[in-house]
């Protein structure tokens, strides 16, 4: 198959095989940083030993770099690498990004005195936060770049192929979240070390950081297949300096005696082209109704900070398993895969019958809707768990009393996760003697364990060993979470999948990354805003939180359904075209402009105070 450009690709049942590379390559990176993120806030809670505040903080500064470089990623690729090096050299970036937190995350390294905690926390927490660097420079650099590689690779008159890729790579993007997720806490649940057995963070970090590995090398297996096209140059900063020219080109007319023109950024006339002028007043228009966006994702992103650490309070047993509180997040990819088939082939087709015109901006204004509704679920839930008062911690506390007069040493193995409860073996040393016993927990339970002076070799541990329990275990089940991941999962298919489709529709042809890049950037200050609120409202109790975020939510989702009223939908090829068909006239008039400005500037050198004839001339251009 030949492409647009002239580029022979093979092809599978229609498609270029090249694409195939590119969808596993992103199956395999969503893999990697769903599963780094799916653990990281417990990371920090019980490795790095942080606050839920401090943790809660770093998590949402990491996931707004994250999607804050994809501007980056856009600039180097179009400017400058093209989009097959950049992917590759970012990519690179993010697998040691990767393997560095991997490697923060082995407590021996630091453990001189073999007690099970590192001895050097800086070194872990420097180590870290070098890794999360690295990573959002590499995730978010690749992003942009990696879709639109898959959209090159097919030619114009594959059209609705393009449209099943884009599809498919959705699917495979909440395919690899949703795998890692489940994955990545029971690899984190388990007990690895070399001297001493501790939450194996280091595992649940080294499987993403590995799959990494493996999205690269498919990549660049792939290296021969692909269509390369060649970076178009600076598109970005093309429209900085237009924009830049308008405003300063405006204000230096701003005396009442200069004609108006229609639109600010006409005043880049002088100098530009419409073509260019009329594609930036479409992206604008876009952005401007971008601005309340944020505050979607600020309410949305927390599901992997202030909602796990909510399940940490809760219990986790589904009868047959054990459900860990960081795994709580796969209900939100489980819930993609089924609702967007859902909502594409039963509920909007269902609107559509009953007569209703259900355009995206109205889907995003529900979508908004929506998620503020699963914040007010929250607020219950967590209500419920103050009031169970059972919220100490996830993890079981134990402690032992020693009745012997002599030192016992005690270590712990946990069996994880497909059990109804945890049941904990303690082995037993001292001396000579050498023992084990098992006993089951309920979540967040405390228990103390005697030992009694009569133990001695030979005696059966199991028996001898009496508990008294000190907390009772978690009460309010996790499955009261799954009501408030609903609406949050319903909301994000009605306002992220119609956004991302809305995005690229409004956007002109060359401008389509733009676009994308800054639907991401209103993801990254969303997570900002997170932070914000959360360090001025400092509100002492969790759900007053939860609810403060979804009145705000409300107020930005009716001063977005007015700011959707009054836009105008449009169709950029349209417009494109109608330039374009007077591209001719354009040029002589563009020249006819260039000069017009050149005598301009001459004259006002020569006399400032001649007013008049320059008014005279902007009124015939
Ligand atoms: C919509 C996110 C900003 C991007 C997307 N996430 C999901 O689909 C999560 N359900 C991603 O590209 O990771």
């Amino acid at each position: 198959m030949v492409n647009k450009s002239g580029f022979n690709s093979k092809e599978v049942c229609g498609y270029p095989l090249s694409i195939f590379f590119i969808v596993v390559n992103e199956f395999c990176e969503r893999f990697s940083y769903y599963g780094m993120r799916a653990v990281l806030v417990l990371y920090f809670k019980y490795f790095l030993r942080w606050d839920d505040d401090l943790a809660t903080s770093i998590y949402h500064t990491f996931v707004a770099l994250c999607y804050l470089t994809p501007i980056l990623g856009a600039i180097v690729a179009d400017s400058w690498l093209g989009k097959f090096k950049t992917i590759i050299y970012l990519s690179i970036v993010y697998a040691i990004g990767q393997v560095a937190m991997a490697v923060s995350a082995i407590h021996d390294i630091t453990d001189t005195d073999r007690d099970g905690t590192p001895n050097n926390m800086t070194f872990h927490v420097v180590l870290s936060m070098v890794g999360l660097f690295l990573i959002a420079l590499g995730t978010g650099g690749i992003k942009p770049c990696v879709a639109a590689f898959g959209g090159d690779q097919f030619g114009d008159h594959q059209e609705r192929q393009r449209r099943t890729f884009f599809s498919v790579f959705y699917l495979c993007i909440n395919g690899g979240s949703l795998l890692s997720t489940i994955i990545t806490p029971i690899l984190r649940a388990q007990n690895c070390g070399i001297y001493s057995k501790q939450k194996c963070y280091s595992l649940a970090f080294g499987v993403p950081a590995a799959l990494m590995v493996v999205a690269l090398v498919v990549f660049i297996v792939g290296s021969g297949m692909y269509y390369k096209a060649k970076p178009e140059g600076n598109i970005m900063g093309d429209v900085c300096k237009c924009i830049g020219f308008a405003i300063s080109n405006r204000y230096k007319h701003r005396s009442k005696q200069y004609p108006s023109r229609e639109h600010w950024m006409d005043w880049a006339e002088d100098k530009y082209d419409k073509l260019l002028i009329a594609q930036i007043k479409m992206v604008l228009k876009v952005l401007f109704l971008y601005i309340p966006l944020p505050m979607f994702w600020t309410l949305f992103d927390q599901k992997g900070s202030r909602w796990t650490l909510q399940a940490t309070t809760m219990d986790g047993n589904f009868g047959a398993i054990v459900i860990q509180p960081d795994q709580m997040q796969t209900v939100n990819p489980i819930l993609i895969l089924t609702l967007v088939p859902i909502m594409d082939s039963v509920i909007y087709p269902l609107i559509k019958k009953c007569g209703l015109n259900f355009t995206p901006l109205k889907r995003m204004t529900v979508g908004m809707f929506l998620a503020a509704l699963a914040f007010v679920c929250a607020a219950v839930v967590q209500i419920e768990i103050d009031v169970s008062r059972k919220h100490l911690t996830y993890f079981n506390l134990t402690q032992f009393v020693n009745g012997m007069n002599k030192p016992v040493n005690v270590s712990t193995s946990e069996i994880f996760p497909f059990l109804i409860i945890i049941r904990a073996t303690f082995f037993l040393q001292s001396g000579q003697l050498s023992c084990a016993f098992s006993r089951d927990f309920g979540f967040g339970s405390s228990y103390t364990f005697f030992i009694p002076s009569t133990l001695s070799l030979g005696s059966n541990c199991q028996e001898s060993i009496t508990g008294a329990e000190d907390i009772k275990p978690n009460s309010v089940h996790m499955a009261l979470q799954v009501p408030q991941y609903f609406f949050i999962t319903a909301g994000e298919v009605m306002f992220s999948v119609t956004g991302l489709e809305f995005s690229y529709s409004q956007a002109p042809s060359n401008m389509k990354a733009v676009l994308q890049a800054g639907w991401l950037l209103t993801v990254a200050i969303g997570n900002f805003i997170v932070l914000i609120v959360a360090e001025v409202a400092k509100l002492p109790k969790q759900w007053t939180e939860y609810v403060l975020f979804a009145s705000l939510l409300l107020c930005v989702c009716i001063i977005f359904s007015i700011m959707a009223y009054f836009y105008t939908y449009i169709d950029p090829t349209e417009i494109e075209a109608k330039f374009r068909r007077n591209v001719g006239d354009d040029d002589d008039d563009k020249n006819d402009k260039q000069r017009k400005l050149e005598m301009e500037m001459m004259k006002r050198d020569l006399d400032r105070s001649d007013d008049e004839h320059y008014k005279g001339k902007q009124t015939k251009m």
